[in-house]
Formats: C-alpha cells, sequence, structure tokens
C-alpha cells in the first residue's frame, strides 16, 4: 500500500519559506508527476515525503501511519536520483542487491529478487558487469533494480532522465510507464519536462514558489488550466494570452488560444504577417505578428506552404477559446 497524505506542510530553509503550507493526497497506486519551474521546490517537496529534509511544520502519513518525524529507512520509500549513486566497484547482481544485503537478506533470497528485477528491467544479461561498462540508461535502470528489491510502498524519482540523451529520455520514459503499469506501486516523479508531465502522470502537481497551482489529470490541465500560470506551463508551444479589446469583448482580462487551435482561414479572423515559419514535416510553427491579438504562434498539421512576409489570417476553432479574469483566474 502507497497512500500519502501531507497535511498543511511547511519548509522553511532559515528565514525563507520555501514551501509556505501545501495539501496534498496521493493515492496508492498513482503515478504522480510534481512539475514546475526551477527553484518553485519540486526536489524539496520529495525531499521531505523521503524524509531527507525535516517538516518545519504540518504532518505526513503513509497508508494509517503518521512519519512526519520517521527517518528515510522507517519510511518503506525507494529513492531513485539523476546521478545514479552505484557503486562502480561492484558489479551491476551486487548493486541492485546492496540494500537486501543491508537488511540481512539470506544469499538465496538475495538471489531471488535481483532476478527477478533484473528480468523485469531487462537487465539479465548484465548482471555481472560493473556499471561503468553500462550505457546510461542502463544504469538508470540498475538503479531502479535498487529500489525495486526493496519492495518500496512508493517509488519516488527526482528527475531521473535529465542525464540522459533526449532519444534515451523517450524510450526510458516509456519504460517508467510501462514499470508502473506492471509493479502498479505509487510513483512520485518531478521533473521540469511537461512532456514527460504529460505522457506519464495519472495525476500532475504543478508548482509554482512552493505553492500548487493545480492538480489534475493531464487532460484537465491541457483543457481546464486553473489559471494563465498552469495554461502557460502545459502545453507545448505555449498557450497564446491576449488581452486588451479582444478579451474584454469575451468579458475576461486575457483570454488564450493553444497555437494548435489557432486555424488559418481564407476570409474574417484575424490578419497577421508570418515571422518566423519552422517546417517539422509533421508540424509546421508559425509566429504571426497581427494587428488585433499581437504576437502568436500558430501549430498547423502537416506541411504548410507558408513563409517570412507571408500575409495570413488567423481565427480560434470553435469552444477552444480559454477566458482568464482578474489575477490570472480562469472564469
Ligand atoms: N538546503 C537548502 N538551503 C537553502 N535553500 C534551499 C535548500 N535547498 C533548496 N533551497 C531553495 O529552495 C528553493 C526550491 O528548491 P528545489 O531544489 O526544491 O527546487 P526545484 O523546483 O526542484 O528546482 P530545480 O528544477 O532547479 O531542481 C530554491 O529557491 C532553492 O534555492
Amino acid at each position: 500500500m502507497g497512500k500519502i497524505v501531507l497535511k498543511s506542510v511547511r519548509k522553511a530553509f532559515g528565514e525563507v519559506d520555501v514551501i509556505p503550507g501545501l495539501d496534498l493526497t496521493i493515492e496508492d497506486g498513482e503515478f504522480v508527476v510534481f512539475v514546475g519551474p526551477s527553484g518553485c521546490g519540486k526536489s524539496t517537496l520529495l525531499r521531505l515525503i523521503a524524509g531527507l529534509e525535516d517538516l518545519t511544520s504540518g504532518t505526513m502519513h503513509i497508508d494509517a501511519r503518521e512519519v512526519t518525524s520517521a527517518p528515510p529507512a522507517q519510511r518503506g520509500l525507494a529513492m531513485v536520483f539523476q546521478s545514479y549513486a552505484l557503486y562502480p566497484h561492484m558489479s551491476v547482481r551486487k548493486n541492485i542487491a546492496f540494500p537486501l544485503k543491508m537488511a540481512g537478506a539470506s544469499p538465496e533470497e538475495q538471489e531471488k529478487k535481483v532476478t527477478a528485477a533484473a528480468k523485469v528491467l531487462n537487465l539479465t544479461n548484465y548482471l555481472d558487469r560493473r556499471p561503468g561498462q553500462l550505457s546510461g540508461g542502463q544504469r538508470q535502470r540498475v538503479a531502479i533494480g535498487r529500489a525495486i528489491v526493496r519492495e518500496p510502498s512508493a517509488f519516488l524519482f527526482d528527475e531521473p532522465l535529465s542525464n540522459l540523451d533526449a532519444a534515451l529520455r523517450v524510450t526510458m520514459r516509456q519504460e517508467i510507464t510501462e514499470l508502473h503499469q506492471s509493479l502498479k506501486t505509487t510513483m512520485i516523479y518531478v521533473t521540469h519536462d511537461q512532456v514527460e508531465a504529460m505522457t506519464m502522470a495519472d495525476k500532475i502537481v504543478v508548482l509554482n514558489a512552493g505553492r500548487i497551482e493545480q492538480v489534475g489529470s493531464p487532460m484537465e490541465l491541457y483543457h481546464k488550466p486553473a489559471n494563465t500560470f498552469v495554461a502557460g506551463f502545459i502545453g507545448s508551444p505555449k498557450m497564446n494570452l491576449i488581452g486588451g479589446a479582444l478579451a474584454a469583448a469575451e468579458g475576461a482580462d486575457q483570454i488564450g488560444i493553444r497555437p494548435e487551435h489557432l486555424g488559418i482561414v481564407t476570409e474574417g479572423g484575424w490578419e497577421g504577417t508570418v515571422g518566423l515559419s519552422e517546417h517539422l514535416g509533421s508540424d509546421t510553427f508559425l509566429k504571426v505578428t497581427t494587428g488585433q491579438a499581437g504576437v502568436l504562434t500558430v501549430r498547423a498539421p502537416g506541411e504548410v506552404m507558408l513563409r517570412h512576409g507571408d500575409k495570413v489570417r488567423l481565427a480560434p476553432m470553435p469552444g477552444k477559446l480559454h477566458r482568464f479574469g482578474k489575477d490570472g483566474v480562469a472564469l
């Protein structure tokens, strides 16, 4: 079991309130992603859950057990770091078995659990190698294997893929998602990469300056962002935000339209001139300077034959406009 409940959790470093006060419930078996800009407190929140930092105030429970002051080893959680933290002089087998050995498991039990973890992680053929003889992705899998054998009630991942190249990140992201599907154990995953958040999470927690801006499924956050911060953070390229008369006409302080929800039309809409055009084959990204709506980013499917200096008309697709009021809160 791995339900984690944080109540009025606050963390200050000296005078600075990094997490001013936060409530969060993570259900058993959920894949929860903490996302937010650099310095928003994602790692601090994860480290508080792990017990690597003390709470300044508030409480934390894992299932029915209060663990507010429990040391990390008594929480039954396993943390996987971006730096792998493998022992270079030990084989993969010994690295994975290490926590079991420390806990006093018999050699037979160690072998059984290491064999099972290696199978899940496709590491069976690498058990006699040392970490230095492995690729970055394989090393990351060893680090995960060392967590799996402990059979934790939750896995905590702190930006585990940030040392890997772009292609390997995609593969590992899928592997971790599949691992979650087979183990069904609670996973908490910290990233500043909103694509990782969108593709992996059951539930995303968007943090900003130590506060929760919104908690929801990826599609809830995409379709119903609670405010302009979430609207700007989730989705790539960013949502276009427009103020002034166009927003006022919609009864809003700002209106938002995602780049993929701006259609190229032959009449009506907002007239503009193409600045930058990026042709990816699958999509075309345009930066269009309009009179009424300012500079807009457009993501059009396929190859759109528009270049720098071309005139174009843009219109929001029906039902895709977001409205935001005072302080950027969704209306
Ligand atoms: N031990 C510490 N002492 C003082 N300040 C700290 C300490 N650890 C973190 N902070 C501060 O707390 C804030 C949150 O840091 P944290 O590492 O949690 O952010 P993050 O969202 O994980 O950022 P990043 O994505 O850059 O890793 C930052 O302003 C950081 O400088």
